[in-house]
């Protein structure tokens, strides 16, 4: 298994929606806006929570606490009064940071639709002193104008547009934060207020799905977005994803082999933070991959030590929870395997059967294939395993 720590082990992110939403004119503050079934706030705790870092800081309008903390149930999420501008909720969110958290993402939840795996690809950017947004390139033509008046182009290429989250590590930002509180300036977002006290800051690529509600319009797409993916009935023409998922242990000196769900009694065991069952790893991680969660490491990585020792089925069971969270089923997995041992045929359908059961049901495929000699698994020093999935949209009722 992939024994990196999560991209958000020792992160905490923080979710601001304390806004009042005078844009949108919903009657109400936009967090609470509903999107169909459920409200932005609500949509946009989920894109977190999958995202499983190790912190989770609500900012939420001041008097609405007790409503927000019975939404969010008993996930790890702790809920503060934001302020009246967006820098003073982060304010109130940074106070919040718990002991041994090296980086803090900012997110507005009025990017409700953020894709998981963005959270990822900011938190593993961040570098001492650099701080990291998502952003997306500009496509219109841009003008500076004056009143009516357009007084000159704007070269669209050295511009982005700026999303959340926006990344930092945290010491840094606390810092940062502090200044511009005794300055007294006020900045739009996070990265200007960080690279004002003299970070540096990067760029990733964002996404669409990132965009801002913002205006009325902005909701009706939000909510166009989620009703067509609702609108996928399971059986009709429903996109499907594939994903693929590869992972490599070593024979350990000792212990008893634990493989594609099963145990081997006899043979070596493998190496690994779990029970290093590489099999179920890889599916694991084709599933992730294809549903756009992120990875293995992400989920059960080093940074859960919970899932220390677990055996593949605890693994393969809580991503199919995690996929179907996210709103996907799972269609179908494949995965084969190269190494000198086990001898796998006369297992093959108990092995197929195990990991199926552990999935909830669905069809799973195992071969395994030596490598004529050639590279580790030729060797005998260990396995290598390659799995693909395949996963499509859940009709939401
Ligand atoms: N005092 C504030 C203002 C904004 N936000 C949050 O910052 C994000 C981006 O702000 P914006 O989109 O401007 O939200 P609103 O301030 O609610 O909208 P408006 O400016 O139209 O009032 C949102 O998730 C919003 O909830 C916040 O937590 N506290
Ligand atoms: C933080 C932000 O979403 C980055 O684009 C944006 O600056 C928020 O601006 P707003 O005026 O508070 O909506």
């Amino acid at each position: 298994m992939n024994d990196l720590p999560s991209p958000l082990a020792r992160v905490a992110v923080i979710i601001v929606a304390a806004g009042s939403g005078t844009r949108l004119a919903a009657g109400a503050p936009k967090a609470f806006v509903p999107l169909g079934p459920r409200t932005i706030l609500e949509h946009a705790l989920e894109g977190v929570l999958a995202a499983a870092p190790s912190q989770v800081i609500l900012v939420v309008p001041a008097g609405r606490e007790a409503e927000v903390s019975a939404m969010a149930g008993d996930g790890p999420v702790q809920i503060v009064p934001g302020g009246d501008t967006r820098q003073h909720s982060v304010a109130a969110g940074l106070s919040l940071l718990a002991d041994g958290i090296d980086a803090v993402l900012v997110h507005d939840a009025a990017r409700a639709l953020t894709p998981p795996a963005q959270f990822g690809a900011v938190a593993t950017a961040v570098r001492p002193g650099v701080g990291v947004i998502p952003a997306l390139p500009v496509v219109d033509t841009l003008k500076r104008v004056h009143g009516e008046d357009v007084v000159a182009p704007v070269d669209r290429a050295e511009l982005a547009a700026a999303q959340t989250p926006q990344g930092f590590p945290r010491a840094e930002l606390v810092a940062a934060y502090a200044r511009a509180a005794d300055e007294g300036v006020e900045y739009t977002d996070d990265a200007a207020l960080f690279a004002a006290a003299g970070g540096v800051v990067r760029h990733v690529l964002g996404s669409e799905e990132a965009f801002k509600i913002t205006t009325p319009h902005d909701l009706e797409r939000a909510r166009m977005i989620l009703s067509s993916s609702a609108q996928h009935p399971v059986s009709g023409p429903v996109v499907p994803r594939i994903g693929i998922g590869t992972d490599v242990h070593a024979f350990a000196s000792e212990g008893t082999l634990r493989l594609a769900g099963l145990d081997w009694p006899g043979e070596p065991a493998l190496e690994g933070h779990s029970d290093g069952d590489a099999v179920a790893h890889a599916i694991v991680d084709a599933l992730l991959g294809a549903a756009g969660l992120g990875d293995i490491g992400q989920h059960f990585g080093t940074a859960h030590p919970e899932y220390a020792g677990a055996h593949g089925d605890v693994f393969l069971a809580r991503t199919a929870e995690i996929l179907a969270e996210a709103g996907f089923a799972i269609g179908n997995v494949s995965v084969q395997f190269q190494g000198n041992r086990p001898r796998f045929s006369a297992r093959r359908a108990e092995a197929e059967q195990a990991l199926s059961a552990a999935l909830g049901g669905v069809p799973v495929a195992v071969s395994a294939t030596t490598t004529d000699g050639l590279g580790f698994p030729g060797r005998g020093e260990g396995i290598a395993v390659t799995a693909v999935a395949l996963v499509h949209p859940i009709a939401q009722s």
